[in-house]
C-alpha cells in the first residue's frame, strides 16, 4: 500500500526494466532535469507508456527541477582526481577547464555566501556519500569570486555531473529557475505531468509562485507540486510550506548533509506526522542507498524502511537505486517487500484516535463519511474500501485515515470545456492518487455520467468489483465497504458478496 516513486535514468529506461519496475510495483516515475536534456527524458517517458500499456500499470509522471543546484561543471568529462590535503580553487569561471585544482562552478554568488571554516561537500550524481567519488572541502579564503578550499579527503570525481552543497548557507538564485520553466512549459506540457518536484523549495512563496506559473499551462493547472524538503531554510517555514503544497519530499540527500544527521529523524518524523494529520502525502527519499550496487540492503536500511511505514510515510523515492543502480527492478521489489511488513504491523487503532481527536469536532461531514467508511472496513473486516470520487478528494480522505486495507478509488470523469473543446476530467485525479498510501485508481468509462443516479452507481459498482476480483483484492463472499452518493446523500455501505 505505501508507493515507490522511481527515478528513470541510464540503468532504467528499456521497456522491459520500466516493465518489470512496474510490476515490482513502482506507480510513480520521476524524471530529474538536473542531469540529462529534455530529449533523453522524452525517450525514457516513451519508453514508460509503452510499458504502461503492456503491463496495464498505471503510472504517474513526476517532473523533478534542478531549482538553486549548485554544479561544478566539468565539460571535457575526464575524471579528476582530488588529492587530500591539498588545496582546490572553486570559480565561477565557468570557461576555464576542470583539474585537480580548479573546479568552475555553475554559480557567480559563492564567494559571497561563504566564509572561512565552512564545509562543502561535491558528490557524483545523486551522491551517496559512500563513494570514493564524494569529497568534502574545508574553505580557506575567499579570493574575489574564487574560493579556496582545503581537501578534506582524496577522491576521483567521475561520470558526469557533480551537485555541490554548502551547509546552512542562503543561495540567493529563484527556486524556480528559467531553465526549469522552460522545461516544464515544453517537456511539462507536452507530457502532461501529473507532479512537479520542487527542489529546495524554501518558502511558501515558493509554491505560490509555482502554482502561478503553471496556472497559465493549459492542463498543467491541474499538477500537484510537492516541495522538495532539502535544508534547514526549508525545514524552518514548514508549516506555510506545507499548507500551500499538495505534498512534500523529505529530500534526505541534501537534508542530511545541510543539518546535522542527529537531527534528520525527528524532522522525518515531525514532517510526516504533519502531512498526515493534514491529509497530505509524505515521501522519504534515499532509503537504500547500498542497494546502488548490491542486491541487499543494510540491516540499518531496512529497519529505516519499516520505520518511515511505521511513522505513516505514504510513498519512498528511489533516486540513485533506480537511476543508476545495478538493480532497478530488485531494489523496487525488496523495498515493497519490506513495506508490506511494516503495514502489517502499523497500530491503526492508535494512529485513527490520534487523528480523530486531532481533527477534533464539529467535523466536516465528508471527514466524518470518510473515517466511519474506514472504522465500519476495519470493523467487518473488509477485504477492501471502494470509493467514487471526482476531485480525489474523498479518497484522499478516506486514505488520511489509514485503512488497513486497500481503497479502490473509483474516478468518475467529469465532461468540462474551456469554451474551445470539452474533454473528460479524471486522468490527472486517477495518477495523483498512485502517490497516496493505499489508493488504487481506475477510471470509470466517461458514458457514465458524473450524476450520480442508482443505475449508473449500480454499474460502475460492478466494474470496480471485477476489477478488484481480477486484481485478486476481492475474493467471493468478501465483504467491501462503499463509499459514494446517492442522490444528494453521501453513503457508506457494507457490501457482502455471494461470489
Ligand atoms: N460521481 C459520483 N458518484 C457517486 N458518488 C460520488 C461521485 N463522486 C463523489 N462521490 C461520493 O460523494 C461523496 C462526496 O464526495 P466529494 O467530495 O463531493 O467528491 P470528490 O471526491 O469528487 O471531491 C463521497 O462519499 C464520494 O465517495
Ligand atoms: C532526492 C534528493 O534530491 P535529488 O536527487 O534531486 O538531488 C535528495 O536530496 O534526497
Ligand atoms: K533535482
Ligand atoms: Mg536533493
Amino acid at each position: 500500500m505505501t508507493k515507490i516513486v522511481g527515478t528513470l535514468g541510464p540503468k532504467s529506461r528499456t521497456v522491459e526494466i520500466i516493465s518489470g519496475c512496474l510490476n515490482a510495483g513502482m506507480s510513480v516515475a520521476r524524471f530529474d532535469f538536473s542531469w540529462g536534456d529534455a530529449e533523453y527524458h522524452q525517450e525514457t517517458l516513451d519508453n514508460l507508456k509503452a510499458a504502461v500499456k503492456s503491463t496495464k500499470k498505471l503510472c504517474a509522471v513526476m517532473l523533478d527541477t534542478v531549482g538553486p543546484e549548485l554544479q561544478v561543471v566539468n565539460r571535457a568529462e575526464h575524471p579528476i582526481s582530488l588529492q587530500a590535503d591539498t588545496s582546490v580553487v572553486l570559480t565561477p569561471d565557468q570557461d576555464k577547464e576542470a583539474t585537480s585544482n580548479l573546479l568552475p562552478i555553475n554559480f557567480t554568488g559563492l564567494s559571497k555566501a561563504v566564509k572561512k571554516g565552512d564545509t562543502i561537500f561535491i558528490g557524483q550524481y545523486l551522491f551517496t556519500g559512500s563513494e570514493t567519488t564524494t569529497v568534502w572541502l574545508e574553505v580557506t579564503e575567499i579570493n574575489g569570486e574564487d574560493v579556496v578550499c582545503l581537501i578534506k579527503n582524496s577522491a576521483t570525481l567521475g561520470g558526469q555531473l557533480y551537485t555541490l552543497h554548502v551547509s546552512q548557507i542562503r543561495i540567493d538564485l529563484p527556486t524556480l529557475t528559467d531553465k526549469d520553466k522552460e522545461v516544464i512549459s515544453t517537456w511539462g506540457v507536452r507530457n502532461n505531468i501529473d507532479f512537479l518536484s520542487l527542489s529546495y523549495t524554501r518558502h511558501a512563496e515558493d509554491i505560490r509562485h509555482a502554482r502561478d506559473f503553471l496556472s497559465k499551462l493549459g492542463d498543467l493547472r491541474q499538477t500537484q507540486i510537492f516541495a522538495k524538503f532539502e535544508n534547514a531554510e526549508g525545514l524552518t517555514h514548514f508549516d506555510e510550506i506545507l499548507q500551500e503544497a499538495d505534498g512534500i519530499i523529505i529530500s534526505r540527500g541534501n537534508l542530511g548533509i545541510d543539518v546535522p544527521p542527529e537531527k534528520v529523524f525527528l524532522f522525518q518524523k515531525a514532517a510526516v506526522y504533519k502531512c498526515n494529520m493534514a491529509g497530505k502525502p509524505a515521501v522519504v527519499t534515499r532509503v537504500v542507498d547500498s542497494m546502488t550496487d548490491n542486491l541487499r540492503p543494510t540491516r540499518a536500511e531496512a529497519t529505516d524502511i519499516a520505520n518511515a511505514v511505521l511513522d505513516g510515510s505514504d510513498a519512498i523515492l528511489l533516486g540513485a537505486e533506480t537511476l543508476r543502480g545495478l538493480y532497478p527492478v530488485e531494489t523496487i521489489s525488496v523495498v515493497g517487500r519490506i513495506c508490506a511488513e511494516a503495514e502489517k504491523v502499523f497500530n491503526q487503532d492508535l494512529y485513527y484516535k490520534k487523528t480523530l481527536k486531532h481533527v477534533g469536532e464539529p467535523m466536516s461531514h465528508l471527514e466524518s463519511i470518510a473515517s466511519s467508511a474506514v472504522r465500519a472496513a476495519i470493523k467487518v473486516k473488509a477485504s477492501v474500501l471502494l470509493c467514487f470520487t471526482s476531485t480525489g478528494r474523498a479518497a484522499r480522505l478516506i486514505s488520511k485515515y489509514r485503512p488497513t486495507m486497500p481503497v479502490i478509488s473509483v474516478v468518475i470523469p467529469r465532461l468540462k470545456t474551456n469554451q474551445l473543446r470539452w474533454t473528460f476530467s479524471g486522468a490527472f485525479e486517477a495518477r495523483q492518487s498512485l502517490i497516496v498510501r493505499g489508493l488504487f485508481p481506475i477510471l470509470a468509462d466517461p458514458r457514465h455520467p458524473a450524476e450520480s443516479t442508482n443505475a449508473t452507481n449500480e454499474s460502475v459498482l460492478k466494474v470496480a468489483l471485477d476489477h478488484g476480483k481480477a486484481i485478486g483484492v476481492i475474493k467471493p463472499h468478501d465483504r467491501v465497504v462503499v463509499c459514494q452518493k446517492l442522490g444528494d446523500a453521501s453513503v457508506v455501505k457494507i457490501l457482502e458478496l455471494e461470489d
